[in-house]
C-alpha cells in the first residue's frame, strides 16, 4: 500500500484520493476556485488577522483593557464612568484598549482620548455592524473574536470591567480563566459597579465556592469597587510588580 502525502498530512487507505501534485494544482488557473472560501484557506485569513493585529499593536507600551456594555447610553451614569476610567488610566501613563464599539467603549476611548493618551480599538465584524467608535485613534478590525481575544489579552496588563452584558461576561470570565489557569500572571481584574455586580459575586460565593467548583483564591482575583482612582491605582500596582 502507497503512503500519499498531502503536505505535512499523511493519507492512507480510503483517505488517499488526490492524483495531481500541489504544484499542479497551484499552477493551473483552469480549476475550480470554490478553495477559497475552505477552511484551509481560511487559516491564511486567521493567520493574517495575528499578524496584522501583533504589528500594529507590539509598540502600544503599557496598556489597559475597558470593557463594559456596547448599550450603555451617553446620558447613563456608567457612561460618565467610563470617560473617567478612559481619562484615569492615560493620567496614570496607560493606553485604552476596548472594544472599540458603542456604550462603554465609547466612553473610555473618549476619555483616553482627550486626555491626550493612546486610544485603541479592537472592532469585530458583527451582523448588525456599527463600526469603530469616533473616539479610536488606533483602530483594528478583525473577522474572529478569538483572535481579538488574543490581542486583548496579550496587550494589557489589566482589565477594567464595567457594568455590561454577555459579551462582558465572556471577557470577564476569558481573563479570570487565564488568571486560574495561570497562563497569564499578575494579571489584575476589577470590577467597576459595586451594586451592579454584587449579584453575580454573591452567586459565585454561594454556589460555585460553596459546591467547591472555584477555590477562594479564584474569587480573590477580582475586585470590586465604586472607585475609579482605587481601580487605576490597582493596575499601577501591577504594572510596579511587573517592573520589580
Ligand atoms: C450592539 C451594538 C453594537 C455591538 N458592537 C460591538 N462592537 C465591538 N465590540 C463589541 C460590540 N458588542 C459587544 N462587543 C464586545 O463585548 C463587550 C460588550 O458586550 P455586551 O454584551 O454589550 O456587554 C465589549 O467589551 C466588546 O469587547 C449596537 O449597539
Amino acid at each position: 500500500m502507497r503512503d500519499k502525502l498531502a503536505g505535512p498530512i499523511l493519507k492512507r487507505r480510503g483517505q488517499a484520493q488526490e492524483t495531481t501534485t500541489t504544484d499542479q494544482r497551484l499552477l493551473d488557473s483552469r480549476g475550480p476556485s470554490d478553495w477559497v472560501h475552505q477552511d484551509p484557506w481560511r487559516v491564511l485569513r486567521i493567520q493574517a488577522e495575528f499578524v496584522e493585529g501583533f504589528g500594529a499593536l507590539a509598540e502600544l507600551g503599557p496598556a489597559i483593557a475597558v470593557f463594559g456594555s456596547s448599550r450603555t447610553q451617553p446620558d447613563h451614569p456608567t457612561y460618565e464612568i467610563g470617560e473617567r476610567v478612559g481619562r484615569a488610566l492615560v493620567e496614570a501613563g496607560f493606553a485604552v484598549i476596548t472594544g472599540g464599539g458603542p456604550g462603554t467603549m465609547e466612553a473610555a476611548n473618549k476619555g483616553a482620548s482627550q486626555a491626550g493618551g493612546l486610544s485603541v480599538g479592537l472592532g469585530i465584524e458583527l451582523p448588525f455592524e456599527a463600526g469603530l467608535n469616533p473616539w479610536v485613534d488606533k483602530g483594528i478590525n478583525f473577522r474572529y473574536f478569538f483572535a481579538r481575544k488574543t490581542m486583548f489579552v496579550k496587550y494589557s496588563q489589566g482589565f477594567m470591567v464595567l457594568p455590561g452584558g454577555i459579551g462582558t461576561l465572556d471577557e470577564m470570565f476569558e481573563a479570570l480563566t487565564l488568571a486560574q489557569t495561570r497562563k497569564v500572571t499578575r494579571f489584575p481584574i476589577v470590577l467597576i459597579g459595586v451594586d451592579y455586580w454584587s449579584g453575580l459575586l454573591a452567586w459565585m460565593r454561594e454556589s460555585m465556592l460553596a459546591d467547591g467548583k472555584i477555590s477562594q483564591h479564584d474569587l480573590d482575583m477580582l475586585t470590586l469597587t465604586d472607585d475609579v482612582d482605587e481601580a487605576v491605582a490597582l493596575m499601577v500596582a501591577a504594572r510596579a510588580g511587573d517592573a520589580g
